[in-house]
C-alpha cells in the first residue's frame, strides 16, 4: 500500500470509528428514558465546549443554557481520608502555619508598596501544606523540587532518547519524583484561589474588613506577644469564615464534580445508564434564587443562620463520601493568613476592573496586583 492511500485510510478511520461509536451509542439506549440533552461529539461529549466557557468564565451561561433547554433534572448537585487531615491532625500543626504565614509576610509582604497576589499567596499555600506534610524536611524538599524542574525543563529541550545520564533520562526521573512529591502537595491551589479572591472582594467592602479586623484583634488582644495562634484562636474566627464561605459561594474553587455511575439509576423519571459519568456543577447551585436570596450580592450575614441553608446547596467541598477531606486544612490555613494578614495591612486594588477566568480554577487576569499600606508594625506582638 502506497504512504498516500495509508494515509488516506487513517483519515477515513479517524472519522468514520467516532461516528460509529456514536451510533452504537444512541442505539443501545434506545429502549431507556435517558435525560435530555445533545451528548456531545463522541468520546469527547461537551468537554471543549465548556472548557471554553469556564476560560471565558461564562460558564454559569453555559449551564443555564442548557438548563432552559433540557430541563431542570441537569440541576442537582450532589474518600479516601488521609489521616493527617482529619481535624484532630489539623489542631497538633497550627503552630507550623502560623509560622509558615509569619516568614512569608516577613519575606513578601513586608515593605512592599506593590506586590502581585496570586503568585504569592500560591506559594504560601505550597509553603504551608510542605511545611505540614515534611516538616523538618521541607526545606531541603521545596530545593530537591526546584532542582527537579529545572532538569525536567532541560529534558524537554533535549534530544527524546532514553538512555542513561543523558539530560532527557534525567528529565525522566526527576518527572517520576515530582510527580510523586506533588500528588501529596498539589491540592495548596485550591486554597490560594480562596485567599486571592477574599482579599480581591475585602478590598471593596470596608464594613465586612472592619467587622473582620475587629474579630481579629480581639483574638490577638487575649494572646501573648509571639505567641502562635491555637486550634482555640481559629474556632473563634467565625465571622471571618463567613466571609470567607461567601467567597467560596460566589467563586468556588473547583466548579464541580464528577461521578460514575455504578449500575443503571432512575432519577425523576431518567435512566442513566451504568457507565454514565454525571457532572454536578456547584455555581448554578450557588446561584439558585430557591436557596440563596439575591444570590449575586456579597453578603455574609447569609451564614448567620447557616440551617436555613437545605443540604446539599452550599457545596464548595463538595457533598457525600467523596466530600472534600482537605476543608479542616484548608479552612486552617486560610483563617491563620487572614489574622495576620488584615491585622498588619491595608491594601486597594491596582485595577478596578480585572476581571477572571477560570482555568479551571478562578485566576485573576492580572494576577490581582494591589497597592499595599502596612497598617500595623510587623513583630506580631499581639497585645
Ligand atoms: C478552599 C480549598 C479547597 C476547596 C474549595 C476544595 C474543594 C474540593 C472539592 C469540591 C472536591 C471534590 C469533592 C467531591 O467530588 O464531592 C475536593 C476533593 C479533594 N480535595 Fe479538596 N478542596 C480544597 C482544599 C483541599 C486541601 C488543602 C486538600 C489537602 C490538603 C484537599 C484534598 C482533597 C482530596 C484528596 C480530594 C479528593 C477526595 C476524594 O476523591 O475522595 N483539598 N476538594
Amino acid at each position: 500500500m502506497s504512504m498516500d492511500s495509508s494515509m488516506l485510510l487513517a483519515l477515513l478511520l479517524a472519522l468514520f470509528i467516532p461516528i460509529l461509536l456514536h451510533l452504537v451509542t444512541r442505539r443501545k439506549y434506545a429502549s431507556y428514558n435517558l435525560p435530555s440533552g445533545s451528548l456531545g461529539f463522541p468520546l469527547i461529549g461537551q468537554t471543549i465546549s465548556l472548557l471554553r466557557a469556564l476560560r471565558k468564565n461564562t460558564d454559569y451561561q453555559w449551564y443555564q443554557d442548557r438548563i432552559k433547554k433540557y430541563g431542570e433534572e441537569l440541576k442537582q448537585v450532589r474518600s479516601a481520608v488521609q489521616g493527617y487531615l482529619r481535624p484532630e491532625m489539623v489542631t497538633k500543626y497550627i503552630w507550623k502555619m502560623d509560622k509558615e504565614v509569619r516568614r512569608h509576610i516577613d519575606l513578601h509582604w513586608v515593605g512592599q508598596k506593590t506586590l502581585t497576589v496570586a503568585p504569592l499567596a500560591k506559594r504560601l499555600t505550597f509553603n504551608i501544606t510542605c511545611s505540614v506534610f515534611f516538616g523538618e524536611e521541607a526545606g531541603p524538599i521545596r530545593e530537591a523540587l526546584a532542582t527537579d524542574f529545572e532538569a525536567l525543563v532541560k529534558a524537554t529541550l533535549s534530544i527524546p532518547v532514553n538512555i542513561p545520564f543523558t539530560k532527557f533520562n534525567k528529565g525522566l526521573s526527576a518527572s517520576w519524583r515530582i510527580r510523586k512529591l506533588l500528588s501529596r502537595i498539589a491540592c495548596h491551589e485550591t486554597t490560594s484561589v480562596l485567599i486571592i479572591f477574599l482579599l480581591r472582594y475585602l478590598a471593596n467592602e470596608p464594613d465586612i474588613l472592619g467587622n473582620i479586623t475587629e474579630e481579629q484583634e480581639e483574638i490577638a488582644r487575649n494572646k501573648g506577644p509571639n505567641e502562635p495562634l491555637t486550634w482555640d484562636d481559629v474556632s473563634r474566627m467565625k465571622y471571618t469564615w463567613k466571609v470567607a464561605m461567601e467567597t467560596l459561594r460566589t467563586v468556588p474553587a473547583i466548579f464541580g464534580s464528577f461521578r460514575t455511575a455504578f449500575k443503571d439509576i432512575e432519577y425523576q423519571g431518567y435512566h442513566i445508564p451504568k457507565g454514565w459519568q454525571i457532572f454536578t456543577d456547584q455555581i448554578v447551585t450557588h446561584l439558585d434564587t430557591n436557596f440563596f436570596d439575591e444570590p449575586r450580592k456579597f453578603d455574609p450575614a447569609r451564614f448567620h443562620n447557616q440551617s436555613s441553608i437545605p443540604p446539599y446547596c452550599f457545596v464548595p467541598f463538595g457533598g457525600g463520601p467523596r466530600m472534600c477531606p482537605g476543608n479542616e486544612f484548608a479552612k486552617t490555613g486560610t483563617l491563620v493568613a487572614m489574622h495576620y494578614l488584615v491585622r498588619q495591612f491595608r491594601w486597594k486594588l491596582c485595577c478596578k476592573e480585572e476581571g477572571y477566568r477560570k482555568d479551571p480554577t478562578p485566576m485573576p487576569l492580572l494576577g490581582l496586583p494591589i497597592d499595599l499600606e502596612t497598617r500595623s508594625p510587623p513583630g506580631y506582638a499581639h497585645s
